[in-house]
C-alpha cells in the first residue's frame, strides 16, 4: 500500500534524481546519496515508493563468497567481533563480501524477525541493484565510508534503518567488501549515529591493517602515526619494505598520506598506486638504514621521520619479519631466504669465521648464553644482532647497552629500571629499565668486562632466577629473554684479578666465539666490497676500488678493524669524484701505515684534509695540548683503565669512550 509518507518519499526522490549531481567531492554525503538515486532511477530503473523483499542468495552461492575470501573472512571476522565487543548498542554488524552478499552478521538478538525482515541476515544481497541506495550497496560503488540514515535510502521499504559502512581492502588492495553497522530502531539524527560511523571507519582500517600484517609478515613494515604512544596498537598507515627499502605495499591510508597527492581521499591500491616499487627515501626523508638505526638508538618517542609528500613529521615504528630469516634489512621478495641469513651475511670465504658461524647458527635458540670476544670494532654487536635476527625471538626486542659507556651511577637505573618516587629528578612515574625493555627478545650486554662488581651480583641474580628488581620495588618483575654478552677482555683474567664473579663467568659463557680481528680474516676483500657497496649506496654514487687503493687496503692492519675499515670507505667516498677510488683517496694512516704507527689510527673521517694532502705525520702526535694526545697518554698511564682515567680527566666513563672512538683510539689487545 502506498502510504502518505511514502508517496512523499517517491516524489522527493524523483525531484531530486531528476538533475543529475555535481562531481563527487570528498566526505559530501549528501552528494553520494544523489549519485545513487540518480543511478537508480536512470540505470538501474528502480522505483522508489517499492517495498521490496530482501533478495537472499541460496546457501551455495554464499558458501561460495564465504570460500572466495576465505582467508580475509577470518581477519574480518575477528574484526567485527570486537566492535560489537566494544560498543554492543551500536546497532547490528554486517560484513559482505565485494557483491553485497551479507557472509557474516554480529548482534543483538531483540529485534526477532524484523532483522529477517529488513534483510541484516547471511545471505541477503545489498547491491544496489537489488537494495537500491543503501549503505553496503551505495559503498560498494564510490568505494568510500558513508551514512545512509532513514529516508536518505531509496526504496520506501527500507526508511526505517540507518547504516554506516566502510570498505574493506585487502593488503594488495584488492576490494572484499563492505563493513555495515545497521540499526533498525534508529537514532533520528546523524549526529546520534556518529559514533557507529566512527567505529565502522576505524575497524575497517583494523582489519586491513591486519590482514596487511598477515600478507606482508615476511616483509619489513613501517608503521606511521602522528601519536608515538598508539603506533604499537593502532595505526592504519603502513608501508611494506622489501630489503632495499623498496616499497612493496602500503595501506590505503598511506598510499593517501604519502602518495604525493593529499588531496585524494579515495584509495588506489594495487601496481596502479603511486608508491608501488618507490624507494622509502623518496617517501619519506630517510634511508631504511637511518629507520633501522632509529630503531636500535632512539626512543619510541624519538622516531621521527619527515613526509616529503606534505612535509609532515611522523612517529616511526619498524616491525621485523616474523617467519623469515632477518638480515638487519628488509628482506627482498626475489631472495631465498634461509633463516640464518643475517649470519650467513656476515663473513665470505674465511675459514674462521665460517667456523664461527656454524657454531652460532647451531647455538640460537638452544638455551645456551653465547659470550662474544674480539677485539674492539670486530663486529661483536653485529654478530649478536644477527644471532637475536636469526632466533625465535628475532621479531622482539634487540636492546644493546654498553656496560663501560653508561656512567657508573646510571647503569644500576639503567639496567633494572626504578619506581616512581626513586629518585628526586627522575621519570615520575618511574621507569623501566634496559632488562625489562628486553623482555621476550634480546639482552646485549657489550662490554660486559666493565660492569662493576656490585651490579654482576644483582645481574646473577637475573640470570639465574630469570626476574628483575626494579630500584625502589619490592616486588621482582619476570623476564623472558637471551643474554649475549661480549668483551675485548679475557674475563678468566679478570676473575683472578678479582674483577670479575666466577659464577656469573659461567652463566654468560655457555659459549665462546672468538671473532678474528680484521687482518687476519680471509675475506678482507669480501668485506671490503660489501661495505662499499652499503656506504656507496647511502650517496648514490658506487665508485670502484682501482688496484692501487685496494693493495693498501689489504696490506693495512686495521687495529679499529671492521669499523675503521668502513670509516675510511666513507672518507674515500667523500673524497673522490670520479669512477674510482684511488691510493691518494684513502686515509694518511692507510697510505703511510708506518707513520701513522704511532698515531691516532682509525680517525679516516675526521683527519684535517691537510693530512690526507701532505705526507707528515698527524697533526694529532706532534701537538701536546691535542685532546686526542692527552686522552691517549692518559689511557696509557692508567693502563687502559677507563674508570681510573676518566677519574684523572675528571669526566663520566662514558665521555671517556666518546672521546675514544671520536680520535679512533683502540686499546691494545693484550690488555
Ligand atoms: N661483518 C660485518 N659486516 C658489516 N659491517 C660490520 C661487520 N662487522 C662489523 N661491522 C661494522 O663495524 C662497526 C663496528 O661493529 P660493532 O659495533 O659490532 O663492533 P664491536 O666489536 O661491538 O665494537 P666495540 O667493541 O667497539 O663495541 C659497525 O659500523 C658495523 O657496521
Amino acid at each position: 500500500m502506498f502510504v502518505r509518507s511514502d508517496r512523499d518519499h517517491f516524489d522527493r526522490v524523483m525531484k531530486v534524481a531528476a538533475t543529475p549531481a555535481p562531481p563527487l567531492k570528498t566526505g559530501d554525503n549528501q552528494n553520494i546519496i544523489h549519485r545513487s538515486w540518480f543511478r537508480c532511477i536512470n540505470e538501474l530503473h528502480l522505483n522508489p515508493g517499492e517495498k521490496p523483499a530482501p533478495h537472499v542468495e541460496t546457501a551455495d552461492r554464499l558458501s561460495q563468497s564465504c570460500e572466495r575470501i576465505g582467508d580475509f573472512l577470518n581477519v574480518a571476522r575477528a574484526g567485527i567481533g570486537q566492535l560489537f565487543k566494544q560498543a554492543p548498542d551500536v546497532g547490528y554488524v554486517l560484513l559482505t563480501d565485494a557483491d553485497g552478499v551479507v557472509v557474516d552478521s554480529l548482534g543483538t538478538d531483540c529485534w526477532g524477525d524484523s532483522l529477517g525482515e529488513a534483510g541484516l541476515l547471511a545471505g541477503a544481497n545489498w547491491h544496489e541493484t537489488y537494495a537500491g541506495t543503501n549503505g553496503i550497496g551505495t559503498c560498494i560503488h564510490e568505494r568510500t565510508a558513508l551514512t545512509c540514515h532513514h529516508d536518505e535510502h531509496f526504496f520506501a521499504g527500507n526508511i526505517s534503518l540507518s547504516c554506516d559502512s566502510a570498505p574493506l581492502f585487502d593488503a594488495t588492495g584488492n576490494f572484499m567488501g563492505v563493513l555495515n553497522v545497521s540499526a533498525l530502531p534508529t537514532p533520528t539524527s546523524h549526529g546520534n549515529y556518529s559514533l557507529a560511523a566512527y567505529l565502522t571507519m576505524f575497524y575497517s582500517q583494523v582489519i586491513e591493517g591486519a590482514s596487511f600484517m598477515r600478507h606482508f609478515r615476511d616483509c619489513w613494515i613501517l608503521r606511521l602515526g602522528t601519536a608515538s604512544e598508539l603506533l604499537e596498537v593502532c595505526t592504519d598507515m603502513m608501508l611494506a619494505l622489501d630489503r632495499d627499502g623498496t616499497i612493496v605495499g602500503a595501506t590505503s591510508t598511506a598510499l593517501r598520506q604519502l602518495g604525493g597527492d593529499p588531496s585524494n581521499s579515495q584509495p588506489q591500491h594495487g601496481n596502479a598506486s603511486s608508491l608501488a616499487d618507490r624507494h622509502l627515501s623518496e617517501v619519506c626523508s630517510c634511508t631504511p638504514d637511518e629507520v633501522w638505526n632509529m630503531m636500535r638508538t632512539q626512543s619510541t618517542s624519538e622516531r621521527h621521520v619527515l613526509t616529503t609528500a606534505d612535509g609532515q613529521i611522523l612517529c616511526a615504528s619498524v616491525v621485523a619479519p616474523r617467519t623469515v630469516a632477518r638480515t638487519g634489512k628488509p628482506q627482498s621478495r626475489a631472495t631465498t631466504r634461509s633463516d640464518y641469513s643475517a649470519l650467513n651475511e656476515l663473513a665470505g670465504d674465511d675459514q674462521r669465521m665460517t667456523h664461527l658461524l656454524d657454531h652460532a647458527r647451531r647455538l640460537v635458540d638452544k638455551q645456551v648464553s653465547i659470550f662474544v670476544r674480539g677485539e674492539t670494532g670486530t663486529g661483536k654487536e653485529v654478530l649478536a644482532r644477527a644471532c637475536h635476527l636469526s632466533s625465535e625471538r628475532a621479531g622482539k626486542a634487540f636492546i644493546a647497552v654498553n656496560c663501560a659507556a653508561l656512567p657508573e651511577t646510571l647503569i644500576e637505573s639503567e639496567l633494572f629500571g626504578y619506581t616512581a618516587g626513586t629518585f628526586t629528578g627522575g621519570r615520575g612515574k618511574g621507569k623501566k629499565g634496559l632488562i625489562q625493555q628486553a623482555d621476550g627478545g634480546t639482552l646485549f650486554l657489550d662490554e660486559i668486562g666493565d660492569m662493576p662488581l656490585h651490579l654482576q651480583t644483582r645481574l646473577l641474580r637475573v640470570l639465574s632466577e630469570r626476574e628483575v628488581l626494579p630500584l625502589g620495588a619490592s616486588t621482582h618483575v619476570p623476564v623472558d629473554l637471551t643474554v649475549i654478552s661480549a668483551s675485548h677482555r679475557d674475563l678468566r683474567k679478570l676473575i683472578l684479578e678479582g674483577l670479575f664473579r666466577e659464577d656469573l663467568f659461567y652463566r654468560l659463557c655457555g659459549a665462546t666465539l672468538f671473532l678474528p680481528p680484521l687482518r687476519d680474516r680471509q675475506d678482507r676483500s669480501h668485506i671490503i666490497s660489501r661495505l662499499l657497496e652499503q656506504e656507496s649506496q647511502k650517496l648514490g654514487n658506487c665508485p670502484h676500488i682501482a688496484d692501487d687503493a685496494m693493495e693498501l687496503l689489504m696490506r693495512y692492519q686495521w687495529p679499529g678493524n671492521v669499523r675503521e675499515l668502513r670509516n675510511a670507505l666513507r672518507f674515500a667516498l667523500a673524497i673522490t669524484d670520479g669512477p674510482s677510488i684511488h691510493a691518494e683517496h684513502l686515509p694518511f694512516e692507510i697510505r703511510f701505515p708506518g707513520a701513522a704507527a704511532s698515531g691516532a689510527g682509525g680517525s679516516a673521517l675526521l683527519d684535517a684534509p691537510q693530512l690526507w694532502e701532505t705526507h707528515s705525520p698527524p697533526l694529532a702526535e706532534t701537538d701536546a695540548n691535542d685532546p686526542a694526545v692527552k686522552l691517549r697518554a692518559c689511557l696509557r698511564q692508567n693502563k687502559w683503565n677507563i674508570t681510573a682515567a676518566a677519574a684523572e680527566l675528571g669526566l663520566c666513563r662514558s665521555s671517556v669512550y666518546r672521546q675514544m672512538r671520536r680520535f679512533g683510539i683502540v686499546p691494545p689487545t693484550h690488555i
